[in-house]
């Protein structure tokens, strides 16, 4: 496992649980017995158990929170995780997730690398598996990614997990995730979907997946969103390619960050090769990106296995005015003892508050900004699900940060 950045001194007594040894699983339900010990959240549960893994324990005996032994883990112990940042992509879930890994009562999902050294890394659990890989998988999951420091920190360290596309799941892969955590707490920072769609635009660019046009050739001003992640993709692209009698090595990767004019270009053409004066999210080349904007949509899945109460939305473009409040409103949420992040902060050379002797994405250069024009083609597209919002988000919040009327 991986060292805690900061260690507690002295445990809030009122935090303790008392820990609970389970030796015969398959007799023994957490998901009841959490019902019955959680004062909060899957979070400071009176009674903490630790149950011996056995070939007969299955997901469904499982439960946000729960710890577990196994002979993989000598004398340790891992905790599944209490609390998920789901998303969205591109809505900073990178720096909540720094800031929660500072909180000394909270663990994040850690893994070493190949050379010793210990990292953070996305679970990517949930969204990636199918109905088999879960069965044999989940058990990795909470083994390899949530091993505590110690056995005695079960009782009082809950550990946590990013993965922003969780979100976007079908009702399928949620379903599965709550067969596993009925009772995990779940974060999303949602950002302007227009803004979203442009910065994951940017980060395709700089993954080499945004292919533009050789320069001289008549593809010059072409662009291609390769979204390798999304398998539908591959086939669209081919379809492309093939509509405007292109290969791919007519193609290459841009070198800098992209231009907000290749952003609409990309936004404006057709799977067809013909370009359009609205964006029609269904046949853009930037289909892959546009569609995780649709957070309604997504709420509603979600939703229907996981009761509104276990969900934290809050706005990206709130957030980053003010991150220590909104660390605070987490931290509140989530029961935890206060922990004061403000001797941790410093602003960066572009006026983002971030944490000290922790990278920041906003250290980063800039890329140019989105014109104007584009945004409003991609605020027309979004808005009828930007207002549906409303059903989840504060209205009137939307209002200050979001181009809604
Ligand atoms: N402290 C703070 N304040 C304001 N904004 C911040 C902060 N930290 C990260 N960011 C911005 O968040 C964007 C990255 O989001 P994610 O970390 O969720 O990206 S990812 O999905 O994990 O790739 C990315 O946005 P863009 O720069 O527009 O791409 C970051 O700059």
């Amino acid at each position: 496992q991986c060292p805690h950045p900061q260690p507690i001194d002295q445990v809030a007594d009122w935090f303790k649980s008392e820990v609970l040894p389970i030796s015969n699983s398959a007799a023994f339900n957490a998901q009841t017995l959490i019902k019955h010990t959680r004062n909060a959240s899957s979070i400071r549960l009176s009674l903490r158990p630790v149950i011996t893994l056995t070939d007969d324990t299955r997901a469904e005996h499982m439960d946000a929170g729960i710890c577990i032994t196994h002979s993989s883990l000598a004398d340790g112990v891992a905790c599944l995780p209490s609390l998920i940042i789901m998303g969205v992509m591109k809505g900073g879930t990178g720096e909540l997730g720094s800031w929660l890994t500072m909180h000394p009562y909270l663990k994040r999902f850690n893994r070493h690398t190949m050379e010793g050294v210990c990292e953070n890394p996305e679970a990517q659990f949930f969204n990636k598996i199918n109905q088999r890989g879960f069965e044999s998988g989940w058990r990795k999951y909470a083994l390899l990614g949530f091993e505590m420091d110690s056995f005695a920190n079960v009782s009082h360290v809950y550990t946590f997990e990013k993965t922003p596309d969780i979100i976007s799941m079908d009702a399928a892969r949620v379903a599965r995730m709550h067969s596993l955590l009925p009772s995990v707490r779940l974060i999303a920072s949602l950002r302007d979907p227009a803004a979203r769609a442009y910065s994951h635009f940017q980060h395709n660019c700089r993954e080499g997946r945004i292919l533009v046009g050789n320069p001289g050739t008549k593809f010059a001003d072409r662009v291609i969103v390769n979204e390798r992640r999304d398998p539908r993709t591959v086939q669209r692209v081919n379809d492309f390619l093939k509509a405007i009698g292109a290969t791919r090595e007519d193609f290459s990767k841009p070198t800098g960050s992209c231009t907000s004019k290749q952003f609409e270009t990309a936004l404006l053409t057709r799977l067809d090769g013909t370009r359009g004066t609205r964006i029609s999210h269904n046949e853009s080349m930037a289909f892959a990106i546009l569609e995780r904007g649709f957070y309604a949509e997504q709420l509603d899945v979600i939703t229907q296995y996981y009761p509104r109460d276990q969900i934290h939305l809050n706005l990206y473009e709130a957030m980053s005015k003010d991150m220590v409040s909104h660390i605070n409103d987490i931290q509140t949420w989530l029961g935890l003892p206060f922990f004061d992040y403000s001797p941790l902060t410093r602003i960066n050379a572009r006026g983002y508050t971030s944490l000290q002797a922790v990278k920041s994405k906003t250290d980063s250069k800039p890329y140019e900004s989105l014109g104007d024009d584009v945004y409003q083609l991609l605020v027309e597209m979004y808005l009828p699900s930007m207002r549906d919002l409303a059903r989840y988000v504060d209205k009137s919040l939307l209002r200050k940060h979001w181009p809604i009327n």
